[in-house]
C-alpha cells in the first residue's frame, strides 16, 4: 500500500524550512520581547507570526476539517491542547525563544504529525544552522538527507548527557535540577551541555553527537518531532521514572540504548508538573 502520509512529510519539510526562512530574516530585526507564563517564559511577534504561517499553510494544503492542530502559540492563548485519534499536527513555531532573543545561535522550527495518537513523522529544522532533521515511523532517520544514527557508547564514563533548565525558578526545582545535575556530572561523565533548544537536543541524540537528553517541565511541541526522530535513529524514549513515554505528560528521557538511559534515570529527582492535556482550571 502506498504510504498515505507520504504526502504530508514532504510537505512537512517544505513548510518547516519557509518558516526557518522567516525566523532568520527576523533575527536580523529589532525584536520585541513579551513573557507568558513567568518572566522568563518569553515570546515574539516571530513565534505567533510563524505558527500562524505553519498553520494557515497546512489548512491550505489539506483542508480545514481533517485535521487537528496544537501549536504552542495557539494553546497559550487558549486553545485545547488534546491529543485525540484524528490526525493532528504538534507545532513549535520557534522552539529555542530564548536563544532566538539573545541570537544565540540555536533555534528550531518542530513540525509533528500524529494519528490515532502516534507520531507517524516528524520534522525538525534548525534553522540558524541551516540543518533540516527529518523521520518517518518505519523509514529512518535523516539530517540533510543522510542517515543518522545514535551513538554506540554504553559506557556511561564515556557519555554526553543534555540536559535543560526550563522556565520554572521556584528554589525546589531548581535545587532539584541542580542536584540531578551534579550527580550526573559526578558520575563522572564526559560533560554535560545543553543548546536551549529541546527539538535539536533531541536531534543531537539522533546523529550521535550525545548520548543521552532528559527535562522534566518540556511541552509535546517541544519533543513531538523528535521524539520519532530519535527511535528511527535507533534510540528510545522513556519516562522520567522509567514508565513508558507520554508525549504530553511533560517529561521525558531520550537516549542511544537502555544502559545508558536507565544510568540517568537512577539520577534524576522529579518534581511535579501539570500534563499538557489536564483540563484548564478557571480561576
Ligand atoms: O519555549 P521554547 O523556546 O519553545 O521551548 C523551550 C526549549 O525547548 C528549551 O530548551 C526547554 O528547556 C524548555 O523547556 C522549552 O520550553
Ligand atoms: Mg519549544
Amino acid at each position: 500500500m502506498a504510504d498515505q502520509w507520504q504526502e504530508a512529510y514532504d510537505f512537512a519539510v517544505q513548510v518547516a524550512r519557509a518558516a526557518g526562512a522567516v525566523i532568520r530574516k527576523a533575527g536580523e530585526e529589532e525584536i520585541k520581547v513579551q513573557t507568558k507564563s513567568c518572566t522568563v517564559d518569553l515570546v515574539t511577534k516571530t513565534d505567533e507570526r510563524v505558527e500562524k504561517i505553519i498553520i494557515g499553510s497546512l489548512k491550505e494544503q489539506f483542508g480545514e476539517g481533517t485535521h487537528s492542530f496544537i501549536g504552542e502559540e495557539s494553546v497559550s492563548k487558549g486553545q485545547p491542547c488534546i491529543l485525540t485519534d484524528k490526525p493532528t499536527w504538534i507545532i513549535d513555531p520557534v522552539d529555542g525563544t530564548t536563544n532566538f532573543v539573545h541570537g544565540f545561535p540555536f533555534v528550531a522550527v518542530s513540525i509533528a504529525f500524529a494519528v490515532n495518537k502516534e507520531i507517524e513523522f516528524g520534522v525538525v529544522y534548525s534553522c540558524m544552522e541551516d540543518k533540516m532533521y527529518k523521520a518517518r515511523k518505519g523509514q529512518g532517520a535523516f539530517c540533510d538527507d543522510e542517515p543518522i544514527q545514535v551513538s554506540d557508547v554504553k559506557d556511561i564514563h564515556k557519555s554526553i548527557i543534555i540536559c535543560e533548565h526550563g522556565t520554572d525558578r521556584s528554589p525546589e526545582t531548581v535545587q532539584k535540577i541542580f542536584s540531578t545535575q551534579k550527580k550526573i556530572l559526578c558520575i563522572p561523565v564526559h560533560g554535560l551541555r545543553g543548546s536551549g533548544t529541546a527539538a535539536t537536543n533531541m536531534c543531537l541524540v539522533a546523529c550521535g553527537a550525545v548520548e543521552a537528553f532528559f527535562e522534566i517541565g518540556i511541552h509535546c511541541w517541544d519533543i513531538a518531532a523528535g521524539a520519532v526522530i530519535v527511535r528511527e535513529a535507533g534510540g528510545l524514549l522513556l519516562d522520567v521514572d522509567g514508565g513508558p513515554f507520554d508525549v504530553m505528560s511533560r517529561r521525558m528521557v531520550s537516549g542511544n540504548n537502555m544502559v545508558i538511559v536507565n544510568r540517568i534515570i537512577k539520577e534524576i529527582e522529579i518534581f511535579d508538573t501539570v500534563r499538557d492535556d489536564a483540563p484548564i482550571v478557571k480561576k
